[in-house]
């Protein structure tokens, strides 16, 4: 059904095309008491209609059909979209007829504001604009409206703003505009239009996404009252007035600005009274402003003690860098692939794109996984840009939106952040990085489940800057878009300073002789931790379990003590002698005796963080340790905290999960232990061997990042296989070709799309009905469209039971985004459960995580 090979180049002009998305079928306006079937819609071709018009904007497909977005955006605002300023010829060809004369006169008095809602019904509804607000109403800002029979009005969003005709005089009108200007300049409402349409979320519900609840409450802003003298005030009123009040009303004047009382008091040496008196008699007039408090708490922001400087470039960072400032000026839209050996100076580049960027006036985005892990990155933007946001998890809602209102206001260089960085709402966004492109948090797992890259893609295309993307291990949907012309691939092979990559050693378990005495360090990491402390080195070993033992059994009966309400093993934590479900958070007191059988000699079996470290300090007692994961690192300022001993050697063998594996660039460390490198493999999740590839090389990559080299040592039961055997010959080329050969087979991503649909419920058999039923919704939708999608499931999920509610799941999967996306959308437009039976179904496009 796609005619996307056959569209035409994108035009230049995007930007200024609007995304008008088509609404529901059985959409009729309860703002109106006329309801004529969505009017003014010229893209009313609900679903039903047909189907070949419908290939709008889900054509996307995955990255690699991003190139495409442009052609398909571009189509759909020629042939449905209704872009402001061709209201009249739309509206001609709406009503076939000509108008009489008498609508024709009034046609122009009419405007019209479409209206969404984050909470059900979620519109888009037409309503009038009343002729007062006519000049304040715009897009992107939040309204009152009525809505059904409700007594309040209700909040809304605005998304477009339209002329209509005399049938529109009898909408209900917008009863009051929530905010002065809009919260969403014209492109960004088009981002949310378009993920709304994509991800197959109320547009409503996008838009409290993109504006973070801070901004909407207007946390940490206070009403002042400023005051401006009265208009028409003669200078023989004013020397009427008692002294008092005449200086406090002649500096006011001189001042030339609005004042508030106590600045008025405190300039013209008086108590407030006279001012008083002046606003009595009306010749000074209040108004009130909503503004920030001055007592912002900003939480200092430092690295970690690293003290870097700006770098003469290498030969490859000065090519790369050449190519992507040449992106930058060209001013298109555009994505390149910085694939960056681990150590290869990465950072740097972004760097000096951006300054390129700043020094035309224009601003920047900078993903990175998760700020507080690496406050070295921060540090280092923070010495080179004046002006640097960043954002993180940690922020006070304050904080939050002092910083967003001056992103806004254009104050900000540079914006650094997690996924949700990406609607920043730079005024001159003139480049787009997102570093660590292959890293899992950025996608959000909860609805709207957007991914920081397909939506950085869509707001970089739209307002034609480049979308830089950069990693050491790229994604299969980067390389596959590299590999298809769909993103510019600009390769880094050689770490800075002519370092060598480290050397890799595996480590075979299954030889007794090699695991050594028990426990989880096998014979040559000891030997080679040992080698390091006495060479005054630092080592990092990871184990991406966290938690003392990961299962809890009874040797007697088997039991083992599981999540009441997940059916997982718990994890015992030592400390506390906690027994907790690393899935819900269920948590109980470690069951000194089985629960089932009341056997006396229950088993802590498998390894977590907690544990490695107890043996490890056994193992190393000279050695200082640090333990890094989640539980240790719940306090805000921890990660840094951790981090800055390591940068200064008090800690000399760091572990932890995967936060340890991720960017970080310490010279002294000389060795980097795996402590299991299959715990991801086994899991049933086609990108698995992807994810034990890319940890296992970004770990590695944490080590010979000095004049001292370093060396890797990584442990596994499954040497042979080819993630373990490419990741110890940091060979990402023979990985991604190997690995795309599988994806082949079965069509998975990038290759082909999916989509997957979980429905869950506290009673099982009903919520496998649900599923059911969905699953004959979809079938008959893909007959109807006619189209190649393949439906797996219902089954039940690797995690069958999640907080009390049963589980099932569906994938659909076919060659193109736009099929799949198409066929849910057919399938379960009008489709509700019964509330009573407390049954949800989720959506999600292009899911990372199948468990
Ligand atoms: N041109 C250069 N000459 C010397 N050192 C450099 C140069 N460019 C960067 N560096 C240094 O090299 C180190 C590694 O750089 P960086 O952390 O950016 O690597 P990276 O490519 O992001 O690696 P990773 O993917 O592992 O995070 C840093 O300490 C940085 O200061
Ligand atoms: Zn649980």
């Amino acid at each position: 059904m796609s005619t996307l090979d056959s569209l035409p180049v994108l035009p230049d002009d995007l930007g200024s095309e609007p995304l008008v998305i088509s609404p529901p079928a059985d959409c009729r306006s309860p703002g109106s008491p006329v309801s004529p079937s969505q009017p003014f819609n010229t893209s009313s071709n609900s679903p039903g209609d047909d189907p070949e018009k419908h290939s709008s904007l889900d054509d996307l497909g995955e990255l690699a059909d991003l190139g495409e977005l442009l052609p398909e955006l571009a189509k759909l605002g020629k042939s449905s979209a209704t872009p402001p300023e061709r209201e009249d010829a739309a509206q001609v060809e709406l009503f076939e007829t000509d108008p009489p004369p008498w609508e024709l006169a009034i046609q122009d008095d009419v405007m019209l504001a479409s209206i969404v809602f984050a909470r059900s019904p979620h519109g888009p509804y037409d309503y009038r604009i009343p002729d007062a607000m006519l000049d304040e109403l715009k897009p992107g800002m939040r309204v009152a409206v009525p809505l059904g029979h409700r007594k309040k009005s209700t909040p809304g969003w605005c998304v477009a703003v339209k002329q209509g005709t005399a049938l529109h005089r009898k909408l209900r009108d917008v009863a009051e505009c929530l905010d002065d200007a809009p919260l969403c300049d014209s492109a960004l409402v088009r981002l949310v239009m378009w993920m709304s349409h994509y991800y197959q979320v109320p547009a409503g519900q996008v838009f409290d996404t993109l504006i973070p609840s801070s901004v909407r409450s207007g946390a940490g802003t206070k009403n002042t009252t400023y005051f401006t003298p009265a208009k028409h005030l003669s200078d023989a009123e004013i020397e009427k007035l008692p002294a008092k009040q005449q200086v406090a009303m002649r500096l006011l004047i001189s001042s030339g600005r609005a004042m508030t009382a106590a600045e008025l008091a405190v300039g013209a040496e008086c108590t407030e009274d006279p001012i008083r008196r002046l606003k009595k008699k009306g010749m000074i007039v209040p108004e009130v402003r909503r503004e920030m408090h001055s007592g912002i708490r900003i939480l200092a922001q430092r690295n970690d003690g690293e003290t870097d400087q700006s770098h003469d470039l290498t030969e490859q960072q000065s090519a790369a860098l050449e190519r992507i400032n040449a992106a930058v000026d060209s001013g298109r839209g555009r994505t390149l692939l910085l694939h960056g050996v681990t150590g290869s100076g990465k950072t740097e580049v972004y760097i000096k794109a951006i300054e390129h960027v700043v020094s035309q006036a224009g601003s920047a985005i900078v993903m990175v996984p998760e700020i507080s892990l690496t406050p070295q990155t921060r540090g280092r933007f923070e010495s080179r840009f004046e002006s640097v946001a960043v954002l993180h998890s940690q922020m006070s809602p304050s904080e939050r939106h002092f910083h967003w209102q001056r992103i806004r206001r254009g104050e900000v260089q540079v914006v650094i952040g997690p996924r949700s960085a990406v609607f920043a709402p730079l005024p001159n966004l003139g480049l787009i990085v997102l570093d660590e492109e292959h890293d899992t948090s950025f996608k959000q797992d909860s609805q709207p489940r957007y991914h920081a890259r397909k939506v950085a893609h869509a707001r970089a295309m739209s307002l034609g800057v480049p979308l830089l993307l950069g990693s050491a291990t790229p994604s299969m949907e980067a390389w596959h878009a590299a590999q298809t012309g769909h993103a510019e691939l600009i390769s880094m092979p050689d770490r800075v300073a002519n370092r060598p990559m480290p050397d890799v050693q595996l480590v075979d378990l299954r030889v007794r002789d090699e695991r050594g005495g028990g426990g989880a360090i096998s014979r040559p990491l000891k030997q080679a931790v040992d080698d390091t402390l006495r060479e005054k080195g630092q080592a990092i070993l990871l184990l991406n379990r966290r938690g003392f033992a990961t299962t809890i059994q009874c040797p007697a009966c088997g039991h083992v003590v599981a999540c009441p309400d997940c059916d997982m093993p718990l994890t015992h934590h030592r400390d506390g002698g906690k027994a907790m479900c690393h899935y819900c958070d269920y948590t109980i007191a470690t069951p000194p005796w089985c629960p089932a059988c009341r056997f006396d000699g229950i088993r802590y079996g498998g390894l977590g963080t907690q544990k490695l470290e107890v043996e490890t300090k056994a193992k190393f007692p000279n050695a200082n340790i640090a333990r890094m994961d989640s539980d240790t690192m719940k306090r805000p300022g921890s990660h840094q905290r951790v981090l800055s001993e390591f940068r200064s050697g008090e800690i000399d063998i760091l572990l932890g999960t995967q936060m340890i594996a991720k960017g970080l660039d310490f010279p002294n460390v000389l060795l980097v232990g795996v402590i299991n490198a299959d715990s991801a493999l086994h899991f049933p999740d086609f990108r698995a061997a992807e994810r034990t590839f890319q940890l296992v090389t970004q770990v590695a990559g944490r080590t010979g990042r000095g004049d001292r080299g370093g060396r890797v040592i990584v442990q596994t039961f499954t040497p042979e296989h080819p993630a373990i055997q490419a990741a110890s010959r940091h060979d990402y080329t023979r990985f991604v070709e190997e690995e795309m050969v599988n994806r082949r087979k079965f069509n998975y991503p990038p290759l082909g799309s999916v989509a997957r649909i979980i429905i869950r419920g506290p009673i099982e058999d009903k919520t496998e009905a649900v599923a059911d039923a969905i699953l004959a919704r979809l079938e008959s939708a893909r007959d109807l469209l006619n189209s190649e999608v393949r439906i797996l499931g219902p089954a039940p999920p690797p995690i069958v039971r999640l907080r009390g509610k049963y589980r099932f799941h569906l994938l659909l999967q076919a060659t193109e985004a736009a099929v799949v996306g198409e066929t849910i959308r057919r399938a379960l437009a009008d489709f509700k459960t019964d509330p009573k039976e407390d049954i949800e179904f989720l959506i999600d496009i292009d899911p990372v995580n199948l468990l």
